[in-house]
């Protein structure tokens, strides 16, 4: 999960490329980076930190042209303190391309050794985004074999990186002296929107991870990108947009809609803000088959996403909802920070609670998921030392047993609470007196409720269901033994409950 944007406008773009990479802050938080054209000349700024700090007026007065892409960058792949892997991207051949990438390649290892074997390209990080920037730029120089630069050429590029390319991708590019280029990997699973406003001077063109861009950048939204989908703006303002997967399907994945996007996006049709509500009110009914409404005195949320499903939880149980949780408004995300250690220190940073609300009560704690368990082990410990009775969680979204692959960076098993756990299990484990879970099909149905044309969801995390159907247990021993971030805690518990750790589960 990154952020990313691209403009083309009839005025310069680094103010509203800066505003729209604020706006989505929430999808990374470890780097950030814009690039803008001027004529045939790129002007690019990238550094590691949150947007506010890696721009300052010296760079954006740099940041000429009335075309750009930015990026916020919250990594999966490679390391996460390398500013060599912010983005964006840049090649110089073929025309000069740079790209940003929101999601994650399965096969990048397999595309980096064919790009050096096949293609003569060398490509200098760890990042599959990097990859994945050199195989359109491979494809490109095919497509354009006669130099000539138009959309049958860049659509076919396109075609040739969906051939090429597993896993998840949503991308926003830009060809120098040429124009904007964006598309979406063949099953939709990350984001993509497209929005135009019109000027005096003509019509501006922006694509975004998030609708919450254009909502607040003055740009109406007019549709999802398709999945598979590719769009293409010249810096002219001719607009062009093509099919160019074999076999596209729609597989949004479903925890853009329990944690990872704004509750005021909507995504593929579906209100965010409204599935969370949904959520809430199937969580109810399920906490309903356990405990009376009676053996709760009040419904807290821990801030600040899991708001509106508590809110709508204790409106369906007729509980009284109250704020037991102050948030530090300047301490960013927690989930997407890197490293366990910094993790753990910000959630008592980050949220401290108010006696009174805990004080002799039964109190039921509500996230909008449970994956490491940083939150939740501190955050009833909190509740019990303010002086709850009894302390019980639920949470909005399924456990969460199996790794993600598209762009979540919860690459490990070990890492993960749910994983080998029963629910008493993890009770007893964060220290709740009971813990509660949506069930998937109930969290399914909470967000098909928002818009019935949507069916299918990427939800591999709580399933282990890969829709690519290229996630074999040897990938995920791989991911697993490259990505772990030195989470001690969890190596130490998970010798305990390695027995039940199942790995052909995961295949599909
Ligand atoms: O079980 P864990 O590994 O702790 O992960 C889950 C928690 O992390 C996220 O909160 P975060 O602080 O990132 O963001 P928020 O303020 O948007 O809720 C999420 O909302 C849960 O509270
Ligand atoms: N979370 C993402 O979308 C990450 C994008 C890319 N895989 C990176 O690590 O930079
Ligand atoms: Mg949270």
């Amino acid at each position: 999960m990154c952020g990313i944007i691209g403009v083309v406008a009839k005025s310069p773009v680094n103010q509203v490329l800066y505003d729209g990479l604020q706006v989505l802050q929430h999808r990374g938080q470890d780097a950030a980076g814009i690039v803008t054209a001027e004529g045939n000349t790129f002007h690019m700024h990238k550094a590691n930190g949150m947007v506010r700090d890696v721009f300052r007026t010296r760079n954006m007065r740099s940041l000429k042209g009335n075309m750009g892409i930015a990026h916020v960058r919250y990594p999966t792949a490679g390391s996460a303190s390398s500013s060599a892997e912010a983005q964006p991207f840049y090649v110089n051949s073929p025309f000069g391309i740079v790209l940003a990438h929101n999601g994650n390649l399965t096969n990048s290892e397999q595309l980096k050794e064919e790009l050096f074997q096949q293609d003569l390209r060398h490509v200098n990080t760890n990042s599959d985004s990097e990859v994945l920037l050199n195989v359109l730029a491979h494809e490109l120089q095919e497509s354009s074999n006669n130099h000539k630069l138009n959309a049958a050429a860049v659509f076919s590029a396109v075609a040739g990186v969906h051939r090429r390319c597993r896993g998840a991708y949503a991308v926003v590019a830009m060809i120098a002296g040429y124009g904007l280029v964006a598309f979406r990997d063949p099953y939709g699973i990350r984001p993509m929107v497209i929005g135009k406003t019109e000027t005096e001077s003509g019509t501006e063109y922006m694509v975004a991870s998030e609708s919450v861009a254009m909502d607040t950048l003055g740009f109406q939204l007019m549709r999802d990108v398709a999945p598979g989908e590719a769009i293409l703006v010249e810096q002219t303002g001719e607009f062009y947009s093509q099919q160019c997967a074999m076999n596209p399907k729609y597989y949004p994945c479903i925890f853009e809609y329990v944690y990872l996007a704004r509750p005021d996006s909507v995504i593929d049709g579906i209100s965010v803000y409204e599935t969370r509500l949904y959520m809430g009110e199937s969580l109810a009914e399920k906490i309903r088959l356990t405990l009376s409404p009676e053996d709760i005195d009040v419904v807290i949320p821990i801030p600040d996403t899991s708001r509106p499903s508590a809110l709508q939880l204790a409106n369906r149980l007729g509980v009284t909802y109250r704020e037991g949780f102050i948030k530090n408004r300047y301490i960013g995300r927690t989930f997407i920070m890197p490293g366990q250690a910094m993790r753990k220190k910000s959630v008592r940073q980050k949220l401290n609670p108010i006696g009174i609300e805990f004080k002799d009560k039964n109190v039921l704690l509500v996230d909008d998921s449970i994956v490491r368990g940083t939150t939740s082990k501190q955050i009833v410990q909190m509740a019990r030392e303010a002086g709850a009775r009894k302390v019980y969680l639920a949470s909005a979204a399924p456990p969460v047993r199996f790794p993600n692959v598209y762009g979540i960076d919860m690459p490990t098993r070990q890492e993960l609470l749910a994983t080998g756990r029963t629910d008493d299990q993890i009770a007893l484990e964060i220290g709740a007196d009971a813990v509660f879970y949506q069930d998937l099909d109930a969290l399914i149905a909470a967000v098909t409720k928002a818009n019935p044309l949507i069916t299918h969801f990427e939800s591999s995390c709580f399933n282990g269901d890969y829709i690519t159907g290229d996630v074999t247990p040897e990938y995920l021993a791989m991911i697993e033994s490259n990505r772990n971030d030195g989470n001690d805690d969890d190596k130490a518990s998970v010798s305990t409950r390695q027995l039940d750790l199942n790995l052909s589960s995961a295949e599909s």
